[in-house]
């Protein structure tokens, strides 16, 4: 941001020069020519990330040029205009609690000294009324437009920002799954959908198989990516309208909407046989992975509880009976 600020600022700078030796000023010309030396100094250290002194060159540029530019073509000129756009930068970026509020008292008792000095010294190097008014429309389609882009910026920035959190939130972080509480909320919007009024909804429910053996057996970390293997099959045997999540540590679920039991029992059986059949390589070997699943659907009006509950209680049943299967939970 403050380096395309820099170069905005040098371009209007440039557009000041030629206007002034449009209107036969050259003083106030060349004076512009030391404002564009400044942005340039202040863009080579932003660059180089020595932001102190950067900004440090951008307020001495602005408070000078609102000096120099008031008092020679007088207030009306409206170069004192800029020093209001130092408000918000000064309260976003200020960081410390008091800082940026005694600054912006500062830059007041600035602005009302250099109106008071306005009066008193009057225009030194007056412009044609045709110049003023040209000056002056200039500097406030100016001021307009870096405060239009200004609030854009920060409201894009907030924006991303909550995206980010957004993100976050709903996300596993190991396997980049929806977490629980993302698939719970997904859910009974799901369930709610005028869409699905009328048609089942099914429930799989997966665990890695004899885990905390893989874990002990090549350790911690090896654990972890198995988590993160399983997850990227179960993905890839999902479709487009499931949501799949991490429900626990070594535990997947997968709301399938739209779908009555006998699908879903292919879709758990797909996921199964993928696993099964796709050990994961670890270092010159490869650790054997299989799930047990259990299948659930969902009774109309029924919140997603006590279907995840007949469908971990079929997953068990297939832990209990050899594990590496299927089982369908009976009706609600
Ligand atoms: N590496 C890793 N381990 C985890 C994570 N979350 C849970 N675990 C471990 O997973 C293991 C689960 O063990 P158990 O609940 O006994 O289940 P299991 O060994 O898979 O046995 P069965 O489910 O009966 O087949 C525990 O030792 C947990 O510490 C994780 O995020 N990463």
């Amino acid at each position: 941001m403050a380096r395309r600020v820099t170069v905005m600022a040098a371009c209007v700078d440039l557009a000041f020069l030629a206007l002034f030796l449009w209107f036969d000023a050259p003083l106030l010309a060349w004076l512009n020519l030391g404002s564009i030396a400044l942005y340039a100094a202040a863009y080579a250290l932003l660059a180089r990330r020595i932001n102190l002194p950067a900004l440090a060159l951008i307020w001495t540029e602005v408070l000078g040029h609102a000096t120099l530019g008031t008092l020679l073509i007088g207030w009306d000129s409206g170069f004192h205009y800029y020093l209001l756009m130092f408000i918000p930068a000064t309260i976003v970026s200020g960081g410390h609690r008091t800082r940026p509020f005694v600054l912006v008292v500062l830059l007041f008792l600035f602005y009302m000294g250099l109106h008071a000095a306005a009066r008193a010294t009057g225009t030194l190097a007056p412009l044609s009324a045709t110049g003023l008014w040209v000056v002056h429309a200039f500097n406030v389609a100016v001021v307009f437009a870096m405060a239009a882009y200004t609030a854009r910026y920060y409201y894009g920035t907030v924006r991303r920002a909550e995206h980010q959190l957004v993100a976050l939130a709903s996300t596993d972080p190991l396997t980049g799954l929806s977490n629980r509480r993302n698939l719970i909320d997904r859910a009974e919007q799901a369930l709610q959908q005028p869409r699905h009024a009328g048609q089942p909804t099914a429930l799989v429910i997966a665990d890695i198989d004899h885990f905390k053996h893989i874990n002990d057996a090549h350790g911690h970390e090896a654990g972890d990516r198995t988590i993160v293997h399983v997850a990227e099959l179960l993905a890839r045997c999902c479709r487009a309208q499931d949501i799949a999540a991490r429900w626990g540590g070594e535990e997947f679920l997968v709301l399938l909407p739209a779908t009555d039991t006998g699908a879903a029992t292919l879709v758990a059986e797909r996921i199964r046989a993928a696993v099964a059949a796709q050990p994961l390589a670890h270092g010159s070997a490869a650790i054997a992975v299989t799930l047990s699943l259990g299948v659930a659907e969902v009774a109309h009006d029924e919140p997603l509880g006590p279907a995840v509950a007949r469908a971990d209680h079929a997953l068990y049943r297939s832990k209990e009976d050899g594990r590496n299967r299927v089982t369908v939970a009976g009706r609600a």
